[in-house]
């Protein structure tokens, strides 16, 4: 966007004199020198941006030779050689031909001899450093490591000898129209909240929107609101949205007054929370805070700051609000506010993520130490949209390589990748919270999982189901039961009923989503929640293999996911045999595992309705001929299987069938002659094992941690068979 301008400007401003108006170069490999002493250098470094500390922030650059500064004695020159190419094309003021002319940065060339930078330089525009000697190099590197504040440049420190030249320009005029260029007063401040931002930002989907909201050019963080941490949509570094349309006006109005205060706050000059808990009182009633709640909040920090009391993370009045600026004025800084997580384990994570902000905003980012500000790439991208995010006329100034696209995030390989276009600006791990907020709550062995973390962690996002089926019950109590059916069906009870169910009845436990995601983004976890399950054993089989074992038939999706979901919450709700290595239930039929036999004692019953229902289909397929009246729920964890084996030959007529739940697992086919077949068992398939598949080969689950998609969790599997009570065919020598 400037480049286009570029020729119209130069038309109107250089005027005609004797080099004429065709002999500006267009050299773009002028380098531009800014001359420092090693104290100023220090602080570009911690700044990452020269000068902001002075009241003029704009440079004079020697044009291919560094300008000769009055250094003392006791200090080191450094030369910062600036790439002019990294810098936006815009005007700068020229020492051309004994005067100070306006040109365009890209017509630099050697004709002149000394430019006016009109505002900060970045430290991403520097190319290289020069020293005179190897001594001053080894100083300048060992004081760049000996401050917290301060990270070594990334760009080469050169020795070399260099001609420093004697400026023979005028005193430069004032330029009225730098207001493009001068960061505002707060931007310090600002952008040590930003950093501290993106370093704190808890890796769950929705702040993270919000995080990439708060950075984008456009939008007013709806994702904010819609989480009810409506300030989050006036970060300190955004200028405030003029439309004002705050769906949360009470913490809008005191979030703006803690921000006005805390980024006045001069903390290497004093602290003095007390004082500072004051202000914020005093500009927040200014502000029309209603004095109750604001007096409540207030009274309890300063016992809090006296030590009168300990911290209290549900606030009444301010919520997370009113909790992240306690724990802020109790330890200010970022690297002793982020020491809160270990003492206060059940610490929300937006309480931790605003505190984290406004710690950074209360220290500013020239303090802040490099730990907190994030990848090279980050720092500059961070830098030039907190810029064009503070005010409008910045915003216009096209930077080389700064984006006006919207920050988005992706997950990939265990990380939260933050970018730009393409370009990656920070990086976060995954945590388990994130995970499982991502995790695909209708993968079945997901859900289960989820419904064991609700169960240990967040029980209120259980429900109880009742499950009945062709009943008619009696209605016991003095309550009253409707049914409303105008829209979704409701059954009304007023007062109290009671019903005596039958036994079949079932009662299953069920997960809310949106109560669980709920809990996920916000609710501190004070234990480590365990990681979801990994779905990655779910692979399509080749068909290849299927028809080398004689007698076996494989058919995939025999059972639904809805159905696996619900025959797995069935199983886990009813007891598990755990006499062998791994767990077991036995339906219709004990079996012995070490006769080998059933007998008459060993009739358990009917086999339950899930059991009975599928056993139906298997005859209705065709694929068994007679009811099975027996089922084993056999469940593996990583590292369990079945040695090689036959199913018993006299104890079960026909063919068996393995249905496969939750992971698909390979199970192997080893022949008379001892050749192996792998099939792999999909979860939700049916495995027949008939003819001689069933009476000649063995099968096996090997004893193994990985199938060789992915790492095992937990596979459960369901084998109907039917018990043969009078045959007395002799055992087969390794059967089971
Ligand atoms: O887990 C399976 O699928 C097979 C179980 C099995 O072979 C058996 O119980 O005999
Ligand atoms: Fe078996």
């Amino acid at each position: 966007m400037p480049n286009s301008n570029k020729q119209i400007d130069l038309a109107i401003t250089i005027p005609q004199n004797g080099m004429g108006t065709n002999t500006t170069t267009h050299n773009h490999q002028v380098k531009l020198a800014l001359t420092l002493d090693h104290r100023e250098w220090l602080g570009f470094l911690a700044d990452e941006w020269w000068p902001l500390n002075s009241p003029d922030k704009s440079s004079r650059l020697g044009v291919g030779t560094p300008r000769d500064i009055a250094v003392s004695e006791d200090k080191i020159t450094v030369v910062a050689w600036i790439d002019s190419a990294r810098l936006p094309q815009v005007e700068v003021l020229s020492w051309r031909a004994n005067q100070w002319l306006r040109v365009s940065l890209a017509d630099v060339g050697e004709i002149d001899e000394e430019v006016v930078w009109p505002g900060p330089l970045p430290l991403f525009a520097v190319s290289s450093f020069s020293v005179v000697n190897q001594l001053d190099k080894a100083r300048l590197l060992a004081m760049s490591r000996g401050f917290s504040n301060i990270s070594a440049p990334t760009q080469p420190i050169h020795v070399e000898r260099y001609s420093l030249k004697v400026s023979t320009a005028q005193q430069p005029p004032d330029q009225k129209d730098q207001t493009a260029f001068t960061p505002s007063q707060d931007w310090n401040s600002d952008r040590g909240a930003a950093a501290m931002a993106v370093w704190a930002v808890p890796a769950v989907a929705p702040w993270l929107d919000v995080l990439c909201e708060s950075l984008d050019l456009s939008t007013e963080g709806f994702t904010a609101n819609r989480l009810g941490a409506a300030w989050w949509s006036e970060p300190p570094w955004r200028s405030r949205p003029s439309n004002g349309r705050d769906v949360d006006a009470h913490n809008i109005t005191f979030w703006r007054a803690t921000v006005d205060v805390l980024r006045a706050v001069r903390m290497r000059e004093a602290w003095r929370p007390l004082q500072v808990l004051d202000e914020i009182r005093e500009r927040a009633l200014s502000n029309g805070i209603t004095r109750s709640s604001l007096e409540e909040l207030v009274s309890e920090t300063r016992e809090l700051l006296n030590d009168e009391r300990t911290v209290r993370l549900d606030q009444r009045h301010f919520g997370a609000l009113g909790a992240a600026l306690q724990l802020v004025l109790l330890r200010p800084t970022p690297e002793r506010f982020i020491t809160w997580t270990h003492e206060l384990r059940a610490l929300p994570p937006v309480i931790w993520w605003t505190g984290a902000m406004l710690s950074g905003l209360v220290q500013g980012y020239r303090d802040l130490e490099p730990r907190f500000r994030g990848m090279t790439e980050g720092r500059s991208l961070l830098a030039i949209r907190t810029l064009q995010l503070s005010n409008i006329e910045t915003a216009r100034i096209g930077w080389p390589g700064a984006s006006t696209a919207k920050p988005k995030w992706s997950r990939e390989a265990g990380k939260v990748r933050l970018y730009w276009d393409d370009k990656n600006w920070a990086e976060r791990s995954e945590n388990s919270r994130g995970r499982w907020f991502a995790a695909n709550l209708e993968q079945p062995d997901i859900r289960r999982a989820a419904i064991d973390v609700a169960q240990h962690f967040s029980p209120t996002c259980l429900r109880q189901r009742l499950r009945l089926k062709d009943q008619q019950l009696a209605i016991l109590g003095a309550g009253v039961v409707q049914v409303e059916t105008k829209g979704a069906p409701l059954l009304v009870i007023n007062g109290a009923i009671e019903l005596n169910l039958p036994v079949e009845a079932s009662i299953t436990t069920e997960i809310d989503d949106d109560s669980f995601r709920q809990w996920l983004i916000h609710e501190g976890i004070v234990e480590r929640l365990p990681e979801p399950p990994l779905v990655g054993s779910t692979r399509k089989l080749d068909a290849g293999h299927r028809d080398t074992v004689p007698g076996l038939v494989f058919v995939p999706d025999f059972i639904s996911a809805i159905e696996e979901r619900e025959i797995l919450a069935t199983i886990d709700a009813a007891p598990w045999r755990d006499d062998m290595k791994r767990r077991v239930q036995h339906y219709g039929w004990a079996y012995n595992y070490k006769a080998k036999k059933v007998e008459p004692k060993d009739r358990l019953g009917p086999l339950p309705e899930w059991a009975e229902q599928i056993g139906a289909r298997l005859v209705e397929k065709g694929f068994v001929e007679e009811l099975p009246d027996q089922v084993i729920v056999n469940e593996y964890v990583v590292g369990q299987g079945i040695s090689k084996h036959v199913d018993c030959p006299s104890c079960f007529r026909g063919a068996i069938v393995t249905i496969s739940l939750s992971e698909s697992w390979e199970m192997f086919f080893w022949s008379p002659e001892g050749r192996k077949t792998v099939l792999t068992l999909d979860r939700r398939s049916a495995t027949i094992i008939g003819g001689d598949a069933r009476e000649k080969w063995k099968h096996e689950i090997p004893k193994r941690l990985n199938e060789p998609w992915g790492p095992r969790g937990r596979r459960v599997s369901l084998t109907f068979r039917k018990v043969d009570i009078h045959s007395h065919k002799a055992r087969h020598p390794s059967s089971r």
